[in-house]
């Protein structure tokens, strides 16, 4: 089993455009009593839910005043602080709805939005700036994997998205293979190590050896709970970006309480 004690492991769940408002109120109580129940050490596995941006006061009013374990963020952030910018979220205001993490440059913002490697850079920024933790995603498309291999693009991605980072306090990776998000397909535990490796060889290139030790990197694209032990075996993966299954109250749960799927 990978523990490390500088990675904590989390597991979060992107929930993408599902769930209303009064929906995640809901959710975000049972998936927390469930939890509670099945004695989940919230410590030991951090646990972070992404909803859509019409539910995070909803979402930080609940967590706060239940004072419920779990972590919450956005799935995206503006590159500006505020001004015209129609349809923009800040990272300001992020930050005063209590968002402790914000996801950027998810394969679907890139492809369905073209958002280029130099807006992600700028989003990272942005986040840091308002001490919000990005969780910055890459990924290699199919085509990519054909010609490249899985690594490359994984690794410029990176690389252009820490471009204006300094001394990150604290960041979290995730390595979202494209030809894995929603296919059913889940990369092999192999490959999610490949990758999560390179990337951490990045991370100490780039921000210096001890960011790259305390720098999560989580794998997502197709994780179940039938997956997921496995991949947290991998020395470089520290948890998992999960999108369909996070949905799911009781399939999210036994992903998140993985280990007790393993022989310690
Ligand atoms: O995109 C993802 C998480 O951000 C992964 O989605 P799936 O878990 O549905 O493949």
């Amino acid at each position: 089993m990978n523990i490390n004690p500088r990675r904590t492991p989390l597991i979060a769940g992107n929930w993408k455009m599902n769930l209303d408002h009064l929906q995640a109120i809901a959710f975000v109580q049972k998936l927390a009593w469930n939890l509670k129940d099945a004695g989940h050490d919230f410590a030991a596995v951090e646990v972070a839910v992404f909803p859509p941006f019409t539910d995070l006061r909803s979402v930080q009013t609940l967590v706060s005043a239940d004072k419920l374990p779990l972590a919450f963020g956005a799935q995206d952030v503006s590159a500006q602080d505020s001004g015209a910018y129609t349809g923009e979220i800040s990272g300001a205001f992020l930050a005063q709805l209590e968002c402790q993490y914000v996801i950027i440059g998810h394969s679907e913002r890139r492809t369905l939005h073209n958002e280029s490697d130099e807006q992600v850079a700028a989003k990272v920024t942005a986040a840091l700036k308002h001490n919000l933790v990005p969780l910055i995603c890459v990924g290699e498309s199919a085509e990519d994997l054909a010609v490249h291999g899985p690594s490359a693009v994984p690794v410029a991605q990176l690389r252009a998205a820490l471009a204006g980072v300094t001394n990150a306090a604290d960041i979290v990776v995730a390595y979202e293979p494209v030809w894995a998000i929603g296919s059913g397909q889940a990369a092999t535990p192999e490959q999610a190590e490949q990758v999560a490796a390179a990337l951490r060889g990045v991370l100490a290139d780039t921000l210096g050896q001890d960011v790259a030790d305390k720098t999560r990197i989580l794998y997502g694209g197709s994780v179940k709970s039938g997956n997921i032990a496995a991949f947290m075996r991998e020395p470089n993966v520290d948890g998992a970006l999960v999108g369909g299954a996070s949905l799911d109250i009781p399939e999210f749960s036994s992903i998140v309480r993985y280990q007790k799927h393993v022989d310690l």
